[in-house]
C-alpha cells in the first residue's frame, strides 16, 4: 500500500508520516506549506506541494503515487482563529475534505483516515468523554471537524470505503526536537513562551470545580497519537469493503492546569516564576479526559508515554527552534 498523508509535513502529520515508514509503510505526502516544513520530513519522502482543495493536483498526485489510502490531517486547527474566520475554517476543513473525498471515489481508493478532534464534544460534563457522548461543538473548529466526521461515514457507507475517525485530546511532545511544534497556541508552548521571556506563565481560572480549581486535561504525547494512525491504517487495510471506526485517542488521564505549570516548572528549571492567575477563558471546559477503552479493543492501542517526556521533549524542541530567546533569557 501507498498511504498519502495530507498536512504530513505538519506538526502531527511528520509524527504520523515518521511512524508509519518505520514500521515499513510505504507514505508520500501532500502539503500546502502554510505552516508545514518540509525539513520535517526524511528527503526520500514523495512530497507533493499542493491543496486538498485542488481537485487536478489530487487526481495527479493519486495516479502518480499509486496511492491506496489516505490520512488526511490537512486542516486549519486554532479555536479562537476558527471564531473570527468561520468561512476560512468551513472552506479550508470541510470543503477542502469534500473535494479530497470526491477525488479518492474518483481514485476507488479504499481506505480513508480522518483527524477528528475532541472538540467535537464541547462541554461535556462527564468523568470520561466515550464515543458515545454526545457531540455538541461550541466553535467552528469543532463544528468543522464533527461535520467532517459525518462525511466520511457517510461517503464510507455510500460507496464501500473503510473510514477511520479519530479524535485526539491534547496533543504534546515531540519525537525529535526538529519535530517539535512550532506554534504557541497551546499551554505548554503558551508557558514557555512566557517562561523565556522571564514572565510568570499564567493559569486561566483556579475556581473550576476540580480539585485543585484549575482546568483537567487528558495530554497525548504525539508519538502515541502516530502509532494510533499507524493502527487505524492497518486495520482498514486489512477490511477493506466498508466500515467506520469512531475513536478517541486519550491516555484516560487528567492532568490540572496547576500540575502542568508546576512541571514545566520542574522541567524548565523556573520555579521562581510562579503562575500569576487570570480570569477563566471563555469556552473552557472545566474537565475533558478520555475514556480510551474502545480503541484498545479496536486496534490493540494503548498509549505508552508519559506526561514529563511530552514536556521535557517539547522543551528540547523549543529551545531547538528558539535559541537566542532560550540563551538570552533572565
Ligand atoms: O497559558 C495558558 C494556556 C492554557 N491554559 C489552560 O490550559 C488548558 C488547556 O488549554 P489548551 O489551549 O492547551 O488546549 P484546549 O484544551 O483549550 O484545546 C485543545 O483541545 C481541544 C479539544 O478539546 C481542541 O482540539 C483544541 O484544538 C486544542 O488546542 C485550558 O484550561 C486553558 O485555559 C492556561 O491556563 N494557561
Amino acid at each position: 500500500m501507498t498511504w498519502l498523508i495530507t498536512g504530513g509535513a505538519g506538526y502531527i502529520g511528520a509524527h504520523v508520516a515518521r511512524s508509519m515508514l518505520e514500521a515499513g509503510e510505504r507514505v508520500a505526502v501532500l502539503d500546502d506549506l502554510s505552516s508545514g516544513l518540509p525539513g520535517r520530513l526524511p528527503g526520500d519522502v514523495p512530497l507533493v506541494h499542493g491543496s486538498v482543495l485542488d481537485r487536478p493536483v489530487l487526481d495527479r498526485a493519486f495516479a502518480e503515487l499509486g496511492v491506496t489510502g489516505v490520512v488526511h490531517l490537512a486542516a486549519k486547527k486554532q479555536v479562537g482563529e476558527s471564531v473570527e474566520q468561520p468561512l476560512r475554517y468551513y472552506r479550508e476543513n470541510l470543503h477542502g475534505l469534500t473535494v479530497l473525498l470526491e477525488a479518492v471515489v474518483a481514485a476507488g481508493i479504499p481506505s480513508f483516515v480522518f483527524s477528528s478532534s475532541a472538540a467535537v464534544y464541547g462541554m461535556p460534563d462527564v468523568e470520561l468523554v466515550t464515543e458515545e457522548t454526545p457531540c455538541v461543538p461550541i466553535n467552528p473548529y469543532g463544528q468543522t471537524k464533527l461535520a467532517g466526521e459525518w462525511l466520511v461515514r457517510a461517503t464510507g457507507a455510500a460507496y464501500g470505503i473503510s473510514t477511520a475517525c479519530l479524535r485526539y485530546f491534547n496533543v504534546a511532545g515531540a519525537a525529535r526536537p526538529e519535530l517539535a511544534d512550532t506554534g504557541v497556541f497551546n499551554i505548554i508552548p503558551m508557558m514557555f513562551d512566557r517562561i523565556t521571556r522571564g514572565e510568570r506563565p499564567k493559569i486561566f481560572g483556579d475556581d473550576y470545580d476540580t480539585p485543585d480549581g484549575t482546568c483537567i486535561r487528558d495530554y497525548i504525547h504525539i508519538e502515541d497519537l502516530a502509532t494510533a494512525h499507524l493502527a487505524a491504517a492497518r486495520r482498514l487495510a486489512e477490511r477493506p469493503g466498508g466500515g467506520d471506526l469512531t475513536l478517541n485517542v486519550g491516555t484516560g488521564r487528567g492532568v490540572s492546569v496547576r500540575e502542568m505549570a508546576d512541571l514545566i516548572a520542574e522541567v524548565t528549571g523556573r520555579g521562581d516564576l510562579t503562575p500569576e492567575v487570570e480570569p477563566r477563558r471563555p469556552g473552557d471546559p472545566a474537565r475533558v479526559v478520555a475514556a480510551n477503552r474502545r480503541i484498545g479493543e479496536e486496534l490493540g492501542w494503548r498509549p505508552v508515554h508519559d506526561v514529563r517526556s511530552m514536556v521535557t521533549s517539547a522543551w528540547e524542541g523549543w529551545c531547538l527552534h528558539r535559541p537566542q530567546a532560550v540563551a538570552g533569557r533572565p
